[in-house]
């Protein structure tokens, strides 16, 4: 890691006169960190926008906006707090610690010395500063703006128990851990019962994470964390740009993603116990649409067992989520709104240009995939004319449904497991996308689609560690193993989409008709499998497989 040389402060990186040495470093330190987006891209420059001081105890942290430029494609401002530490880093006594470090040379100080800046969400004395500020509803001067904090349960929802979110007054202040699952953003635990999430990228106008937040929080949705406060960043004849959120710590068993996993895995289990190894063509998952699931074999039910019951559950409480989104009809940007030609051929459009991009990715590297998914891939590349057609069907049809505010980037992983039922995180919609898009209105069927396709990834996901499991002889999975696992992923998808279809019932969020809820669900499930086809491309083409097999799939539904 490249040295920052200072003359007489660390701070002097921070002031107008000593940026330069910090935007020297930033291009080679970025890629490096986990929630830098953009690690396939050439960065060209790093400018420091603002760096707003936060003063803490006897010392300062700085929050930093950079606007990172590439060789290539658009700018992005990316969010990056500093602290400094002349010798140990916080953490490092226990083998974990900030991913951003750069060391620091002070050369003409009163005694030349050096020291560290670091990622200051692991100073606790900066993230009690940010607490302070949004506890406070307080304002700092920035360069160009502000920076506020604001509280939105002392105006309006539910009144927070157990004292405020920095509980300053309280003198003892809890610990703060930085959790270790840093995703796209990063999210320090405060005292076990708070998360302040720090948005790494900004965007113009607010985060859809806090627009509902603040929504279902007013309305005591209580399958989604309690909203507690926020952190924008305002300019002058400009919408707040958000920076942070601190919502209630939801103590849970782990994500939903990762319990399925454990389900699938005992179904093979179960499965391989018994004996059996071909898998009937009557145990077959049934199409999504045919909801009933009385024709559920009763050894499919055993081999399965109480997960079906949790399938049910997680479609009742999405069902829950769209009937209080569509409720929040006061509020203009969540009015539901009937989708028009205009939305259709809006839709139709995005979604052409992303199958163009996923299909010439595949293309582009076929020859790098696994020989066991060359088949599927040469298969899927031939049939953009096919994917097209089915997209262009509901453009042209133009069917009748509702839009909503949708979560947008529902999975499995974006649900946890809390003492036997699910509360659903993360309302921040696909971060590839703008702001503008992920705030658009959307028929609810984007989201259904988005938890069929991940119970659909479960079993093949299980089937990969299976066999790269060491000691894996044990659970080994059955022959007919693909058979099976669309066995499990159809019959959980069944019991799932039963329950939601009857949750929503008298909402209108589900077309009443059979023939056009078909068309628009294999449009959506085609639309997220070919989103997922580019992102396995690009993150994980040893699991490209999986969402190669949900558009052949999805596609073979169109055909029953
Ligand atoms: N309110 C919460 N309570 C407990 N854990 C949470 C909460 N929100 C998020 N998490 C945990 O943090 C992880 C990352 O959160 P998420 O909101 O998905 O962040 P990102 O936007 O970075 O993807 C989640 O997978 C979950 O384990
Ligand atoms: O990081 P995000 O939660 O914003 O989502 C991205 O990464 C997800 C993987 O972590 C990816 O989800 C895909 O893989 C999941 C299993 O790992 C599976 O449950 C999802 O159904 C599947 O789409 C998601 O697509 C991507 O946007």
């Amino acid at each position: 890691m490249e040295r920052l040389r200072v003359q007489e402060h660390w701070s002097d990186v921070f002031g107008l006169g000593g940026r330069a040495e910090l935007e020297r470093v930033l291009p080679s330190a970025l890629p490096s960190v986990r929630w830098f987006a953009d690690k396939a891209r050439e960065v060209r420059s790093a400018t420091v926008q603002e760096a707003v001081p936060f003063a803490h105890g006897t010392t300062l942290s700085y929050l930093t906006l950079i606007e990172v430029r590439f060789t290539d494609g658009d700018a992005k401002t990316y969010v990056l707090p500093w602290s400094f530490s002349p010798d140990r880093l916080p953490g490092s006594d226990q083998g974990k610690g900030p991913s951003l470090v750069v060391p620091v040379e002070i050369e003409d100080g009163p005694v030349p010395s050096s020291g560290f800046l670091y990622d200051a969400l692991w100073d606790e004395g900066f993230v009690w500063a940010l607490l302070d500020l949004i506890e406070s509803s307080g304002r700092i001067a920035a360069h160009g703006g502000w920076i506020a904090g604001s509280r939105p349960d002392r105006m309006e929802g539910r009144a927070e128990r157990g004292g405020g979110i920095g509980a300053a007054s309280s003198g003892k202040r809890p610990n703060c851990s930085v959790m270790a699952a840093e995703q796209s953003n990063s999210s320090v635990v405060v005292g076990g019962q708070r998360m302040l999430k720090l948005y790494r990228q900004l965007g113009e106008g607010i985060n859809p994470e806090l627009e509902i937040g603040r929504v279902l929080t007013t309305m005591r949705f209580p399958h989604s964390p309690a909203l507690l406060g926020s952190m924008e960043y305002g300019r002058p004849d400009r919408e707040p740009v958000t920076l942070a959120i601190v919502q209630r710590f939801v103590r849970n068993q782990g994500d939903a993603w990762r319990f399925s996993l454990g389900a699938a895995q005992e179904f093979f289990s179960r499965v391989a116990a018994r004996g059996l190894s071909r898998c009937p063509a009557q145990f077959a998952g049934p199409s999504p649409l045919d909801w009933s699931d009385e024709d559920c074999p009763d050894l499919v039910r055993e081999l399965i067992g109480s997960y079906l019951g949790s399938a049910e559950r997680l479609g009742a409480r999405t069902a829950e989520l769209h009937v209080a989104l569509a409720q929040a009809s006061a509020n203009v940007n969540f009015a539901p709104e009937p989708a028009t030609h205009e939305y259709w051929t809006m839709r139709y459009e995005s979604q052409a240009r992303l199958t163009e991009r996923a299909l010439a990715l595949l293309r582009a590297q076929s020859h790098r995939l696994p020989a066991a998914v060359r088949e599927e891939a040469a298969c899927v590349a031939n049939l953009e004319s096919v994917i097209l057609a089915q997209f262009r069907d509901v453009m042209e049809r133009d069917p009748a449904a509702w839009r909503i505010r949708c979560h947008g980037d529902y999975h499995l992983g974006q649900v946890l497991c809390s003492d036997g039922d699910f509360i659903i995180i993360d309302f921040e919609g696909e971060p590839a996308r703008s702001l503008a898009e992920r705030r658009t209105k959307h028929p609810a069927m984007v989201d259904v689609a988005g938890l069929l396709r991940s119970l659909h990834y479960v079993p093949f996901a299980c089937l990969d560690r299976m066999r790269t499991l060491p000691g894996a002889s044990e659970s080994d999975p059955p022959e007919d193993r693909e058979a099976w696992a669309e066995c499990w992923s159809g019959w959980a998808s069944t019991r799932f989409l039963k329950a939601y279809v009857s949750g929503v019932a008298r909402q209108d969020l589900w077309p009443a008709e059979q023939e056009e809820a078909k068309l628009l669900l294999v449009s959506h499930l085609l639309e997220k499998a070919v989103y997922e086809l580019a992102y396995e491309l690009n993150n994980r083409p040893g699991w490209v497989g999986i969402p190669l097999k949900g558009i052949l799939k999805t596609l073979e539904l169109t055909r029953r």
